[in-house]
């Protein structure tokens, strides 16, 4: 008698779940229209079991879900389906030739206010912000004292791995340092020297003289205190991740260094002094090892969550207004239809075949999408000249004043680590030897 309850039990059970099952699923489907293809989603948890691993997992699995399913695809985590794009001219179709649809950022988790350019939702106060930060650089590229910053930041690097370089008798790890010199710099183009409350009030005062906006409204001290912070954070890391990056394939590739050196010295002569801003336009070498650092490594693995402004269709499905919207950059970089053996770091590359334009290489995508470590269109990093020029500075007087060696012969460890931004897993340590 117990075991007919039992079973009846049991097949009431199964039969309600079935149903439930069921009912989402066509739920799912009727509610989704033609979103792009995907893995079937589970009750309630969507996709969520695909990430149950590590954060590795999070960059690594669309990877291959775009093997599967294709270029464009959906995956659900909680009521929001989010679509992964995988291909460059889908990213060009997206980010620039319909760039005000997909400029649009999620609405925050939390409910928090949106009030930093990163976050922001695609309207007037993003565009205050971003105009601010954006006339904020200009201003820094003409202004003296900035250029004088970077010659002091970097004088003081240079000291420093002097001292610890001891003529290449220990290693020296350099992450930390680079790490504290983009701080550094941009910690002055923020606040000068002076990090007092005064100085934000008076920059806010400054803002409402430069100011401008489309609404001509003044910034609050809370936007300007987000702005620094942003400035901060979005210059510092990815830029230090990316020096050591380079710095690492110049460690392994010692040809590529000497040939870099050689460029700098046909520029410098024999004057034993740093390489001054204005040397670095005569060194279309440096550009293209910057340029490869930034097709090979760069730091973001994805743009930033994207949102569209309305439901739209691209490549044939439908791209929802609800929905968030990612581009997997770092696919798009090491493409084989477009870079010859990608995985290898080769500034050459920008000087022959299909990209001639070497010096001229368009890193915004304006016109076609062959890498976007900056993104494209209108969310495209509003550092990104900053970054360049702090990069080809930086590289060009590491090298020019040290040589720089492995610790074991050639070897230098590429492994990377994917954290917020993909780091190198062990850290460069290399031997350095002052060439003066
Ligand atoms: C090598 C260095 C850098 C890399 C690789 C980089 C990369 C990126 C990427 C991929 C995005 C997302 C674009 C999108 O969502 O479509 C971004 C956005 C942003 N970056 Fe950078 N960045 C770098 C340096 C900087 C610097 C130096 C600053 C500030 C001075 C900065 C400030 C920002 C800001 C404010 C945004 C948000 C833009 C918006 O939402 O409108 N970044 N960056």
């Amino acid at each position: 008698m117990e075991a007919a309850w039992f079973f009846l039990f049991i097949s009431i059970s199964i039969t309600f779940l079935t149903k439930l099952i069921f009912n989402f699923l066509s739920q799912t489907r009727k509610k989704s229209g033609n979103l792009p293809p995907g893995p079937q989603p589970l009750p309630i948890i969507g996709n969520l079991l695909l990430f149950r691993k590590s954060f590795n997992d999070l960059q690594r699995i669309p990877h291959s879900l775009h093997a599967k399913f294709g270029p464009i695809i959906t995956l659900h985590f909680g009521s929001r389906p989010a679509i992964f794009i995988a291909d460059r001219f889908l990213a060009h179709q997206a980010l620039v030739q319909n760039g005000a649809i997909f400029a649009d950022r999620p609405p925050a988790l939390d409910g928090r206010e949106q009030v930093v350019i990163t976050t922001a939702l695609y309207g007037s106060t993003w565009r205050v912000l971003r105009r601010n930060l954006t006339a904020e650089m200009l201003h820094s590229s003409r202004v003296k004292s900035y250029s004088h910053a970077r010659k002091l930041v970097l004088e003081r690097l240079l000291r420093l791995l002097k001292v610890q370089s001891n003529s290449g008798v220990h290693p020296v790890e350099v992450i930390k340092h680079f790490h504290f010199s983009m701080f550094s710099l941009l910690v002055f183009m923020c606040f000068g020297d002076n990090l007092e409350e005064k100085k934000i009030k008076e920059m806010a005062h400054v803002e409402r003289e430069m100011m401008l906006s489309e609404e001509n409204r003044n910034l609050t001290i809370e936007e300007i205190r987000g702005l620094c912070s942003e400035f901060l954070n979005g210059g510092t890391d990815n830029t230090a991740t990316l020096l050591q990056w380079i710095m690492a394939n110049l460690v392994k590739n010692p040809h590529i260094q000497e040939k870099l050196y050689m460029e700098i010295k046909r520029v410098m002569g024999d004057v034993k002094e740093m390489v001054k801003e204005d040397d670095l336009q005569k060194m279309p070498y440096l550009k293209a090892v910057i340029l490869e650092g930034l097709r090979r490594h760069p730091p973001l693995r994805f743009l930033l969550p994207h949102a569209v402004t309305e439901d739209a269709v691209l490549n044939g499905y439908l791209v929802p207004r609800n929905g968030t919207v990612n581009f997997i950059m770092g696919d798009i970089g090491l493409d084989e239809k477009v870079w010859e053996d990608p995985l290898s770091f080769k500034p050459e590359r920008f000087f022959s075949g299909d990209n001639k334009d070497g010096e001229g290489f368009d890193i915004t995508g304006s016109k076609e999408i062959k890498m976007m470590p900056f993104g494209a269109g209108r969310r495209i990093c509003p550092g990104y000249a900053l970054a360049m020029l702090h990069l080809e500075y930086f590289v060009a007087n590491l090298v020019w004043n040290f040589e720089w060696k492995a610790v074991n012969g050639d070897e230098v460890n590429m492994e990377e680590k994917h954290e917020f931004s993909v780091r190198m897993k062990y850290p460069l340590q290399a031997l350095i030897f002052p060439r003066f």
